[in-house]
């Protein structure tokens, strides 16, 4: 038996993405939690659970920044590291593509019709969600009294909050959620419109992770590579030495120079709350530190046969920290998503 913790509850996106990289077999347990910074804790502490399954990036709007921070400070934080090598006790083994078609839901039968410029309109769901209906919320907008959009921690749990305080609004005061179809079925509630996301083919990419093969040998962690012909993509974090010029490229370069292709590049800034106490490892002293810093996020793609040592060589003396979050197969979504 495996144990899956995922952003719950049931009917969110996230447990779609769930189903698709582990089957309801009989064999795997599902564990829904509230939050994605709760899936990682569990997943760290909770040797009850072998995978974590939490969501990315979206073809949309982009990163999901709640999942972005958490690996940005996982690597900032990482007690356990070698020559400015983070070694987190994560690791990412998978991806995962979802199909976003979101629907607008309510917790009794009403016309869409009948929202009327008197409604007070509630509309619950995930933030990541207000970014991929822009249009046509405006376009709802314009067609009610006032339209008030407030966040959940997922679309599913907008649902079943909807559904709770089903016959506790006022006269004109009408609660609606955003989420899947699966969601509206869960809880017995109404698809009112769908799809509405302004982009046909609105997909969410998920990463799927594990706890860290805790036997790393004493050598520099390398990422675990899988003797298969699919496409492989590596994703790895860093912070570069220091504002110099050209001290992004040096890293990029330690890439290039042993043929791997980066496909995708990010950033997410992060704050030094003092720029006087501890001096980071290898930072010459009396070099101010940077009060206002960006993590770098890259995807890597390659075949399967790659030594790694000569890159991990590279990056320690290229970077000030920097961390491989894992190896993986490129999904065959990846290829097949409309
Ligand atoms: O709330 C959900 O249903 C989720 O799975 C989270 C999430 C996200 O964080 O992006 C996943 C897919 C959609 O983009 C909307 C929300």
């Amino acid at each position: 038996m495996i144990n899956v913790a995922f952003l719950g509850p049931l009917g969110t996106y996230t447990h779609q993405a769930v189903l698709q990289q582990f089957p309801d077999d009989g064999n795997t347990q599902y564990t829904a939690l509230k939050t994605i910074p709760q899936c990682f804790q569990e997943l760290t502490n909770d040797l009850a659970l072998d995978y974590a399954v939490v969501p990315l990036e979206n073809s949309t709007n982009g990163q999901v920044v709640f999942t972005y921070d958490i690996l940005r400070d996982l690597m900032n934080e990482c007690a356990d590291h070698m020559q400015n090598q983070a070694l987190p006790k994560l690791e990412i083994v998978a991806e995962q593509y979802v199909a976003i078609d979101l629907c607008l839901i309510s917790s009794e039968a009403l016309d869409i019709e009948a929202l009327g410029n008197d409604t007070c309109l509630k509309i619950y769901s995930h933030p990541q969600v207000w970014g991929q209906a822009t249009g046509y919320l405006d376009r709802l907008r314009q067609r009610v009294h006032s339209l008030q959009m407030i966040d959940t921690t997922s679309t599913s749990g907008a649902v079943r909050y909807c559904c709770e305080k089903k016959g506790l609004d006022a006269p004109n005061e009408i609660r609606l959620a955003i989420a899947s179809s699966t969601a509206a079925k869960m809880h017995g509630a109404f698809i009112l419109d769908s799809p509405i996301n302004d982009k046909k083919g609105n997909t969410t990419r998920f990463l799927v992770l594990r706890r860290s093969d805790s036997q790393r040998g004493p050598l520099l962690a390398q990422p675990s590579v899988a003797s298969t012909s699919d496409q492989q993509v590596s994703l790895l974090t860093f912070v570069v030495t220091q504002d110099a010029p050209g001290s992004l490229v040096d890293v990029l370069n330690v890439l290039k120079e042993n043929q791997i292709n980066m496909c995708s590049i990010s950033s997410r800034p992060y704050h030094h709350p003092d720029d006087s106490k501890t001096r980071l490892q290898g930072e010459s002293t009396g070099a101010r530190r940077r009060k206002w810093q960006y993590v770098f996020f890259i995807e890597v793609n390659h075949d399967s046969a790659v030594n790694w040592a000569p890159v991990v060589t590279g990056l320690s003396s290229k970077s000030l920290r920097f961390c491989f979050w894992g190896t993986f197969s490129r999904n065959r979504r990846y290829y097949e998503m409309t």
